[in-house]
């Protein structure tokens, strides 16, 4: 089936083939786009890495890690034919030249118009070499397009990201760059925008005068894994909120844009990240909260804490869980706090927002200011998709008292919906060339400008680590945040 008018011809070319992401996500979405027929039989994926695998050797790969999307023997085989692999070093030059003439014999064979989407899966710290080297040895000169798709993390504060983006920007220009934030292709956060922009119930009340609060929960149920090497240099704060909170901070705080291109969505994004009240070195720990997991149980199963994990970590530092309370200085915006906490180790899975509306001035139907329920609208990004809106009225049997029920919409449970993954629609928007869902230079230095001051604060003084158990939602003082403004976090 095709889901989309275009069926774009291209060569990926995947720097990092025989690495976790793409094994986990990149081959798998590949996979998905071709079976529903959203990328032309004109393709062909160049794998590179160290490593001395040969074609076959890259097949079989793909092909375990896609098994389970349930293909018969002559899909995997016809689908897996596609894939070429390269030993390849990419800090050494003679290499290049070689992957040029690959690509340009794929060209030939798969005739795919001269398209070419290269792929940096790979630590950052390459980034900028590659981009380099794609350029001085003629990589990006073709007959088609040419996208660089760049993962994260994009620096680790504002200094490094702009020295990353003039290596980039000095080989690629700002339109040929795609840097990826997964949650941008998750199916409800690109809803953000439709139920906010389609929907004149939320759309008049959505601001200041009506909404009271807005909290962002991203909790994880799994520790560090074995990224221990990269998300000990990262932490909580650099790894999800820099990056993908603040991206949905600013999708659910946007200005309506006067059209869906990229340009003017982007344009209303990067309004809200300027607008965000930077954070005074003498305010971080009033508003920001740092933790990191000790031991404890999840699902009934022991876990150890961060500094068990691996030797390495024995004695770190580094926050496994941040909370914050954050302002946005405009006009719609001014006095709503937006409370936002990520972490890993937490009782469950959850991504959510909750937008509280404020109360009535008088209610009628409650017996008591302690019984009032505020209207919640709550979008389930994961594991349900979906949202849900809480209203008050009278159930049976309860006269004239007022009591909540929840108006529910859950995708899961809709028949033949079947979510695409976040890096499926992502891969798919490159190709088609729609960076919208891609973050501009602009958005992640902004992003940056806002959480290197609470970085810089927290890195002068030792924290009390760990200072919250596994399975729960995080230290104390996260609760402590709202409760300093009479809220609390809803239940996610
Ligand atoms: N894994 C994940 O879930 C996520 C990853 N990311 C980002 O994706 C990127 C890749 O992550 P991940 O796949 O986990 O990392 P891995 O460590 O699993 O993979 C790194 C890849 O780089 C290759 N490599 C290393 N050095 C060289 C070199 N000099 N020349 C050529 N290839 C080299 C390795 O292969 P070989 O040793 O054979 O050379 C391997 O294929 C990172 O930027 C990460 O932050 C982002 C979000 C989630
Ligand atoms: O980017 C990252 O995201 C994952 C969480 O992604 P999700 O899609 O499962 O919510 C996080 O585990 C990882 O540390 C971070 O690098």
């Amino acid at each position: 089936m095709n889901e989309n008018t275009q069926q774009p011809k291209v060569v990926f070319v995947i720097f990092g083939a025989t690495g976790d992401l793409a094994k986990r996500k990149l081959f798998p979405s590949i996979y998905n786009l071709y079976k529903k027929g959203n990328l032309s039989e004109n393709f062909a994926v160049v794998g590179l890495a160290r490593r001395p695998w040969t074609d076959e050797t890259l097949r079989e790969n793909v092909e375990t890690s896609i098994r389970k999307a349930t293909a018969t023997e002559e899909e995997l085989s016809d689908f897996t034919s596609h894939f070429y692999y390269q030993s390849f070093d990419v800090t050494d030059d003679a290499t290049y030249d070689g992957l040029n003439k690959l690509i340009i014999d794929l060209e030939g064979k798969y005739e795919t118009d001269g398209n070419r989407l290269f792929y940096l899966a790979m630590a950052p710290n390459f980034f900028g070499l590659i981009a380099k080297k794609l350029k001085e040895y003629g990589l990006k000169e073709s007959a088609g397009w040419t996208r660089l798709i760049i993962e994260k993390p994009f620096g680790t504060n504002l200094a490094t990201a702009k020295e990353l983006n003039n290596e980039i920007r000095e080989a690629f220009d700002e339109d040929q760059i795609y840097r990826i934030d997964h949650y941008l292709g998750k199916e409800m956060v690109q809803n953000i925008e439709v139920i906010r922009f389609a929907n004149g119930i939320f759309e008049h009340l959505w601001n200041n005068q009506f909404i009271s609060n807005i909290q962002i929960t991203a909790s994880e149920v799994l520790g560090v894994e074995d990224r221990a090497r990269y998300y000990d240099q990262s932490g909580a704060a650099r790894d999800m909120l820099q990056n993908h909170i603040l991206q949905m901070v600013a999708l659910l705080l946007m200005e309506p844009p006067i059209k869906l291109t990229t340009k003017e969505i982007r344009s209303e994004k990067i309004k809200v990240l300027r607008a965000l009240r930077k954070i005074n070195p003498d305010e971080v720990y009033k508003y920001f909260v740092r933790g990191q997991y000790d031991a404890g149980e999840i699902n009934n199963q022991a876990v150890p804490s961060y500094r068990e994990e691996h030797e390495d970590l024995a004695f770190s530092n580094t926050e496994t869980f941040v909370a914050g309370r954050l302002l946005v200085d405009n006009y719609r915006w001014a006095g709503v706090p937006i409370y936002v906490r990520t972490g890993k180790r937490m009782a469950e899975k959850t991504i959510s927002i909750v937008v509280q509306f404020r109360d009535l001035p008088m209610n009628l139907y409650y017996k008591s200011h302690k019984q009032r329920y505020p209207n919640l609208l709550r979008i389930n990004i994961q594991p349900d998709a979906g949202v849900t809106l809480s209203i008050n009225a009278s159930k049976e049997g309860t006269g004239s008292l007022a009591e909540p029920i929840e108006l529910t919409y859950n995708q899961n449970d809709v028949p033949g919906i079947n979510t695409p993954e976040a890096y499926e629609k992502l891969l798919y928007d490159c190709t088609i060339g729609d960076a919208t869902n891609f973050t501009h230079w602009d958005e992640v230095a902004l992003s940056w400008e806002f959480v290197d001051p609470i970085l810089e604060t927290w890195a002068e003084k030792q924290p009390s680590f760990p200072n919250y158990k596994s399975g729960s939602m995080g230290p104390r003082a996260a609760d402590e945040l709202l409760e300093k403004d009479g809220f609390h976090w809803w239940d996610v």
